[in-house]
């Protein structure tokens, strides 16, 4: 195995982007179709603003290799549709058993977790909170402030990204909305579907 070069990159709060970064991706409104409950309003805001970012990741990405890592930096508008708050698609990693750290650099954020078999916590992400995302959790951001949410993240190399998890579930089992008092709380999100158990039993041995 060849040795790599150090790295360094520059978190930029202001642009909210890694400096120096490997790799950039952008989801814009129109990407992000059958997120939201809202529909009418998300259509809406597609017809007027939908090649608009949502979100943007930057991140340091020296490999995909067992044992390597990856640090970046995500940014998300502030904005709601119909009263949901603005969020990433959010998913599992395709290695489930892969953990992932957030930590809260600007803006007002909550990280929704999920478990397979549809346990739901939330935790609050402001400047210098630290988040650790346990292996086989679902994991989605909120934007919940009036400004860009900036968080850093860094998670093992290897551990990819499966969407298909919520889409199939009919999304996440909790909704982040605005609780009417400029803050925000959690509904049930009516048309979640409750994974069977043999999809939970399998999702939770794959340990590789
Ligand atoms: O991947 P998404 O659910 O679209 O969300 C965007 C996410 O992308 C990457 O996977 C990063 O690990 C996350 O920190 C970032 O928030
Ligand atoms: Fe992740």
């Amino acid at each position: 195995m060849p040795l790599f070069e150090p790295g360094v990159a520059y978190v930029d709060i202001s642009s909210g982007q890694l400096k120096g970064a490997t790799s950039r991706y952008v989801k814009t409104f129109r990407d992000l179709d059958g997120l939201y409950e809202d529909s009418a309003a998300f259509s809406s805001l597609v017809d007027r603003s939908g090649d608009e970012v949502a979100y943007e990741v930057t991140d340091y990405k020296p490999s995909s290799n067992l044992g390597d890592i990856i640090i970046g930096v995500t940014r998300m508008e502030p904005g709601k549709i119909g009263n949901e708050y603005y969020m990433t698609r959010g998913h599992i990693h395709a290695r489930p058993n892969r953990p992932e750290m957030y930590y809260g650099e600007s803006g007002l954020g909550v990280m929704l977790l999920e478990s397979p078999d549809g346990q739901i916590r939330t935790i609050e992400i402001k400047p210098r909170t630290m988040c650790y995302v346990p292996p086989f959790w679902i994991h989605r951001s909120v934007n919940v402030g009036r400004q860009p949410l900036v968080m850093t993240f860094s998670y093992p190399a290897d551990s990819g990204q499966d969407y298909d998890i919520i889409a199939k579930a009919g999304g996440m089992r909790s909704r982040i909305v605005d609780d009417g008092k400029g803050g925000w709380k959690t509904v049930e999100n009516k048309g979640y579907r409750i994974r069977p158990q043999a999809l939970v039993d399998s999702i939770m041995a794959k340990v590789e």
